[in-house]
């Protein structure tokens, strides 16, 4: 197969991390008879500084032409001004809706090698196995904002359309899982959150009724996370819920630079990154974990490219070297980006990844 893949570096350690994916990228490729050809473009602070917005327009319209997108993340500390109306995550944002990537898929199981790097007792870690679904279009990071001298406001808003398609996907993945859907709002006190369970429990009736749905209140949610996370297998939510819970399940993994994740539509391109930031206090050290960024490419391999055994190589080849402990600083280690990657890549060419052609 021939594909062509759009890569979004980004800032801080997004080049860095997205380095380590396409080294793991053009392995795959060639081990099992596919030409995957890399074509980068900017986006975020690096997008501004060239040319003042965050996703120009060929950045785009190169993503809108491609089989799949892999991001390494945008932002940084060069853009501390807060009043700046020009901002790097305004483009990852605008990339977001212009391809309709409503549904955010985030992974998180914690690799049995990795548990000393959670603060979270090893007992509570064993087995836990669960898929964030973060909805990634709508609510209040895309809601009217205003600001006054004295005051400011951020909208949030949902449709029932935008909650169906999301709750639907949700329930179609855990029908391939353990049958279990928790959906996560704030009905006791957001109008958005009421909105969202009515549509959530209608869908559920009368499309999944061979599916488990229950609710749950977001800040009681935070807590059940850490405290029983064996018993969740998807949980579904709104954007900026999601985006919160995430990162304190990345406890759970024991790290940020640990969770990969695929950013869907219906149909259409897929936008492939790690769910953590550009990492501005390690950034240009060459010691960023390279994990998550190598995982999104498993899901871009899955997702957009339907190359499930490929997908599984690049898992196990990850698993294997967490095994052996190759670990950067924040799992405990003393490995670099590179280092890190290297390791991968041996496990590729080892056995993880057996030559075999395809069209
Ligand atoms: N998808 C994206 O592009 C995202 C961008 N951001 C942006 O990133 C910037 C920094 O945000 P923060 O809140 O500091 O979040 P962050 O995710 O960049 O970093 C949080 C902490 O996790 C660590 N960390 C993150 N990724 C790591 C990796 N691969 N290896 C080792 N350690 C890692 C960092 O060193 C830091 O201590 C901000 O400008 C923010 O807007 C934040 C989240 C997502
Ligand atoms: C626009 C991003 C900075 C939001 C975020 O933190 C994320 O998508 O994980
Ligand atoms: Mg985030």
């Amino acid at each position: 197969m021939r594909a062509e893949i759009v890569v979004l570096p980004g800032d801080g350690v997004g080049p860095e991390v997205t380095r380590a994916a396409t080294r793991v990228l053009a392995e795959v490729g060639a081990h099992h008879g596919h030409t995957f050809a890399i074509h980068p473009h900017l986006i975020g602070g690096a997008a501004i500084d060239a040319c003042g917005e965050p996703l120009p327009a060929d950045t785009l319209a190169a993503c809108r032409r491609a089989d799949a997108v892999l991001l390494g993340a945008v932002g940084g500390p060069q853009r501390a001004n807060l009043q700046a109306t020009v901002r790097p995550e305004q483009g990852l944002l605008a990339l977001r809706k212009e391809l309709g990537l409503y549904a955010n898929l985030r992974p998180v199981k914690p690799h049995p090698a990795a548990l000393d790097a959670s603060p979270i007792k090893p007992h509570l870690l064993v087995g836990v196995d669960l898929l964030v679904v973060r909805e990634l279009t709508g609510g209040i990071y895309f809601g009217d904002k205003q600001r006054s001298a004295t005051a400011a406001s951020d909208l949030c808003e949902y449709s029932v359309a935008e909650v169906e398609r999301v709750i639907r996907r949700a329930c179609k993945l855990a029908r391939a899982r353990r049958g279990k859907v928790v959906s996560v709002d704030k009905a006791n006190v957001l109008e958005t959150s009421r909105l969202w369970r009515e549509v959530a429990t209608r869908v559920h009736a009368e499309e999944f009724a061979d599916v488990q749905l229950e609710h749950q209140l977001v800040d009681s949610m935070a807590m059940h996370l850490l405290a029983r996370p064996r018993e969740f297998d998807v949980i579904v939510t709104e954007n900026m819920f999601g985006d919160i819970l995430t990162d304190e399940a990345a406890l759970l993994a024991g790290s940020l630079g640990l969770l990969p994740s695929a950013s869907l539509g219906d149909g259409g391109v897929g936008l492939y990154e790690p769910i953590h930031g550009s990492a501005p206090d390690i950034a240009g050290r060459g010691i960023a974990n390279p994990y998550a960024a190598i995982l999104s490419v498993a899901m871009l391999l899955r997702h957009s490219l339907r190359l499930e055994d490929e997908a599984a190589a690049v898992e196990q080849a990850v698993s294997r070297a967490l095994d052996a402990h190759v670990f950067t600083a924040d799992l405990g280690g003393t490995l670099g980006t590179e280092a890190v990657t290297d390791a991968v890549l041996a496990q590729l060419q080892a056995e993880g990844c057996p030559v075999r052609m395809r069209d």
